[in-house]
């Protein structure tokens, strides 16, 4: 175990709100005293900023929670351009994912902090190359996982299934997330009561869809307030 307060951020899905939850977690692990960061094993996606830097959204917004200044630490060993499956990205740059280098790399951020957040891509069974997938990597990493629900039709499916991926690994989900992507989900309530029936690790809170000003921009992370807002509504695992 690298350490009690660290975690494995998976999700039913990509966008269901990993970095939001990623993100509030950290903030809340830093109110507790802890020198926590974020981490993310794999970037695929990179925007031009205003000073052409190219830049990946995820990692801004973990760099922004950990309180951190641009370019004072790596949070991840692989930043690809391109917003498509990750070994797909890694592929086409001709450069393989490699488990042993990202666990490596977590390592070395285990030394400098007190807890780390790492924030999956995508699913729990993403590939991240030809023999390895994410969910090999949680396992590698040994941390106990947080599932972000993505409250949408579909998302029971899915978070079912993902909870057995996870079981199946023998890793702990150390509680689960239900994050309110649209308000226009038709029985939101009830479709969280349904999860919180078969889901047999702690609630952590369900975080209502972000109001218009706090919602994030393309292009662009989380703004802090908007961190705040979902950690307003999440408790930390036990
Ligand atoms: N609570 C919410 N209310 C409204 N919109 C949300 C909420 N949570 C996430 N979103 C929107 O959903 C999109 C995806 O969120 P986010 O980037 O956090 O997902 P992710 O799971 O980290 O995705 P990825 O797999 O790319 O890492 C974002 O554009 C964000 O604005
Ligand atoms: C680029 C994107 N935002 C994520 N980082 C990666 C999502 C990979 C999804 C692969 C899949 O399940 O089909
Ligand atoms: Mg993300």
């Amino acid at each position: 175990m690298i350490s009690a307060t660290s975690f494995f951020v998976t999700g039913t899905d990509t966008e269901v709100g990993k970095t939001l939850v990623s993100g509030a977690f950290i903030l809340k692990l830093r109110e507790a005293g802890l020198k926590a960061v974020g981490f993310k094993p794999v970037a695929a996606g990179t925007y031009l900023d205003s000073i052409d830097q190219r830049l990946n959204e995820d990692l801004e917004t973990l760099r922004i929670a950990s309180g951190l200044s641009p370019h004072e630490q790596s949070l991840c060993p692989y930043v690809l351009d391109e917003a498509v499956a990750p070994h797909l990205a890694a592929k086409s740059n001709e450069m393989p994912l490699d488990a042993t280098i990202i666990v490596d790399a977590l390592h070395a951020l285990t030394q400098k902090f007190d807890a780390v957040v790492v924030e999956g891509a995508g699913g729990f069974l993403v590939p991240l190359n030809d023999d390895e997938d994410l969910g090999d990597l949680a396992q590698a990493m040994d941390l106990p996982v947080i599932l972000v629900v993505g409250m949408r039709l579909g998302c029971i499916n899915h978070a079912l299934l993902t909870c057995e991926a996870i079981q199946s690994r023998q890793l702990t989900i150390a509680g689960w997330v239900a994050n309110t992507l649209s308000n226009e989900m038709p029985l939101l309530e009830e479709n969280i009561q349904t999860l919180k029936d078969r889901i047999f690790a702690p609630f952590l809170g369900a975080i209502p869809s972000l109001p218009a000003q706090l919602k994030k921009p393309e292009n662009a992370p989380y703004s802090i307030e908007a961190l705040r807002f979902a950690a307003e509504h999440i408790n930390l695992p036990e």
